[in-house]
């Protein structure tokens, strides 16, 4: 069996220049996430969720420290390369989500696919599928800009998973959802999880959520400790 981690984060330092000093946002933090697994990482405002979320995507980088993909070490990496890795392995969702508003739900969703060349057809029912699944059946064709923010966080979670990633990174993917959509996304996330072995690291202020995940971790002085 081949047990090597999905992720594995060794070591990872981030300080930040504030004034004349500096303040060690991450210190020593390591993380290890296997293929299908969901991690939760807990911590207060400013402890560092968001910047170890960016590190984790490769969408920033850390002082020190080392960030292997299936084995493979990130670190050394030109950019193009990292695009490659992000493009066919990862899927991203922020509190932020970026989609365009003058698309529908269904273009949004289709978008990074189309722009890898996949065929249109299959693009087109596997993001119908997604938006159903997220209870959007009934969006499809709404631009994005005209749907409530908890629609547009759900489209963007459809968007993240079109490209079938191995690793979800989201960052408060049910904050601004009502109670009821964001059990559903949860439990989207815990299906994909399960049956297509799709692992998941969520920065996540809801603590019932962060409990019923594989792995509850607390960031807090720099350092990733399991939730107590
Ligand atoms: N580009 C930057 N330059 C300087 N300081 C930064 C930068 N980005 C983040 N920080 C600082 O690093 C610390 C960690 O920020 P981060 O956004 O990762 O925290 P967080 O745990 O995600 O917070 P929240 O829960 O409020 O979103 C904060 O003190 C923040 O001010």
């Amino acid at each position: 069996m081949n047990d090597t981690p999905l992720l594995q984060a060794v070591d990872l330092r981030k300080t930040y220049p504030s004034g004349r000093d500096t303040i060690t946002v991450l210190n020593k933090v390591n993380l290890t996430v296997q293929p299908g697994e969901m991690t939760a990482i807990v911590g207060a405002s400013g402890s560092g969720k968001t910047t170890l979320l960016q590190i984790l995507g490769t969408l920033d980088t850390a002082d020190s420290g080392t960030l292997l993909f299936q084995g493979v070490e990130l670190s050394g990496k030109n950019e193009s390369d990292l695009a490659e890795h992000r493009n066919r392995h990862l899927g991203f969702i922020f509190q932020f989500h970026h989609l365009l508003p003058e698309f529908s739900a269904l273009e949004n969703v289709m978008m990074p696919g189309l722009i890898h060349g996949r065929s249109h057809a299959e693009l087109r029912k596997a993001a119908v599928g997604l938006l159903e699944r997220v209870g959007l059946a009934k969006r499809l064709e709404h631009r994005s800009g005209e749907l409530s923010g908890g629609e547009q966080q759900r489209v963007a979670l459809a968007r993240a998973l079109i490209m079938s990633p191995a690793l979800l990174l989201a960052d408060e993917p049910t904050g601004n959802l009502d109670a009821a959509s964001g059990q559903r996304v949860f439990e989207l996330l815990q299906e994909l999880s399960d049956h297509l072995h799709l692992a998941v690291v969520m920065v996540t202020h809801n603590m019932s959520l962060a409990g019923a995940m594989d792995h509850c971790l607390t960031l807090a002085d720099g350092r990733l400790c399991s939730t107590a």
